[in-house]
């Protein structure tokens, strides 16, 4: 994660994300900004992150925080790379222009989806229909119907029935080409108020297509909000369990640094491959991706690609949880097995669980390391690789 600097992915998507999550959560009330606090076991704000992270479109991902949050966004975003944070404004339309701002000074998009991190449930379904309607409109929104009869009011009466036929509920992410939206933000004057950008598009004359939004969309703003949340998601009795299993090997050679489970041992030789070869996170990647038949790591990040040269695997480990997490899937736990002759692996085992757990916003006791030799017998045992297999168990709600 980086301040206001290009990620990786910047060169590689005309597709950006720009989430806010500077906001004081004051309706919420809570002990931090409700955007990271705990919903459904992990931050508000990561959620929505991880929607975005693991959608095909491959955005870039600006997420805009308040002063002094950084060391709040970095914990809540852990384990996810690429993701750059920029500083925003007093109201939430100041918090999207300096997002904007920001993506235009690192070279600016084509398209750019605007979303509350106060909205979790965030679909690629409606992301996707959001990215159709941008091929005909310079902007789109999710919307819904209103269901209830409407009025205006004053005074504890009722004025006027107002007809809803014509009227919508708009949610986020709302979608945009990216210079046109810069545009309309900076004509529009900063002491008037706008909740949506879709208010700051039309003023700008921009066409906004509606597009079906999603219930499941819902923004927490209220503590009852989060109250409802701390429920289990799914009920228990509808969960299924997946598994996963995972193994692999690189050989030992001199001159190279060693890898393992995320943490740098000292070590005479260290694990050669076209990443950092970092066999332990390679095999829980591939455990959690075989958990959800997503394919192998080397479909993923091809060691054809010269990108994931030397690459930290810890990105792939991350991103094999973002695609997990994304098809409803719920890390229950890892078991990591790593089988080397040298270098002893007991005095790094609570690093390493440490490491993982980091990497997967799971808690330590939900990563097991184990470690074995096999007795001098075959290529570990020689001394000429490390191998590592790894199993992972995934709750989904619903079919197997
Ligand atoms: N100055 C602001 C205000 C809001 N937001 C973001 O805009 C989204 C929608 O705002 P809302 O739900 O109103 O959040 P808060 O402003 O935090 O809530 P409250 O009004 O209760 O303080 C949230 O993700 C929030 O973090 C922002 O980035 N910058
Ligand atoms: C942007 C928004 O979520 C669209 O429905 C909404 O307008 C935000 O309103 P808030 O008052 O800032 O929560």
């Amino acid at each position: 994660m980086s301040d206001a600097k290009p990620s990786l992915s910047s060169d590689t998507s005309r597709t950006a994300a720009l989430i806010v999550a500077a906001g004081k959560g004051l309706r919420a009330g809570g002990d931090v900004p409700k955007q990271f606090a705990e919903y459904r076991g992990k931050p508000l704000l990561r959620h929505s992150v991880e929607a975005f992270a693991s959608w095909d479109a491959a955005p870039r991902i600006v997420v805009v925080i308040g002063e002094g949050q950084t060391a709040s966004a970095k914990a809540a975003l852990a384990g996810l790379d690429g993701i750059v944070l920029v500083t925003g404004g007093a109201e939430r339309s100041d918090s999207v222009r300096l997002g904007l701002l920001a993506l235009a000074a690192q070279g600016g998009t084509d398209r750019v989806f605007i979303h509350d991190a106060a909205r979790p449930s965030l679909s690629h379904d409606v992301l996707d229909r959001l990215n159709a309607a941008l091929d005909a409109n310079p902007g789109a929104v999710p919307v819904l119907p209103v269901v209830d009869s409407i009025a205006r009011g004053a005074d504890g009466v009722i004025e006027q029935a107002v007809d809803r036929a014509h009227l919508w509920r708009i949610q986020t992410p709302q979608a945009f080409h990216f210079d046109a939206i810069l545009a309309a933000h900076l004509a529009w004057s900063s002491d008037r108020a706008a909740t949506d950008d879709s208010q700051i598009a039309r003023a700008h004359d921009l066409a906004v297509a509606l597009v079906e939004g999603d219930e499941a969309l819902t923004k927490i703003t209220f503590s009852e909000d989060f109250a409802v949340s701390h429920q289990p998601a799914p009920a228990p009795a509808a969960m299924m369990v997946r598994t996963g299993i995972g193994y692999d090997v690189h050989r030992l050679a001199s001159g190279e640094e060693l890898w393992l489970g995320g943490v740098k041992i000292e070590h005479d030789r260290g694990l050669a491959g076209h990443s950092d070869a970092d066999v332990a996170l390679h095999a829980i990647t591939d455990a959690l991706l075989g958990a959800m038949a997503l394919g192998d790591i080397g479909e993923h990040f091809p060691p054809s690609d010269p990108q994931w040269r030397g690459a930290d695997s810890a990105q792939f480990l991350a991103h094999a949880a973002s695609r997990v997490r994304a098809k409803g899937g719920q890390i229950a736990n890892i078991d990591l097995t790593i089988i080397c002759e040298e270098p002893k692996i007991g005095p790094h085992k609570a690093s390493i669980q440490q490491r993982i757990a980091t990497i997967l916003a799971l808690r330590p006791d939900q990563v097991g390391v184990k470690a074995t030799t096999t007795e001098r017998l075959g290529f570990t045992g020689r001394g000429e690789g490390i191998a590592a297999q790894a199993a992972a168990s995934v709750m989904v709600a619903g079919q197997p």
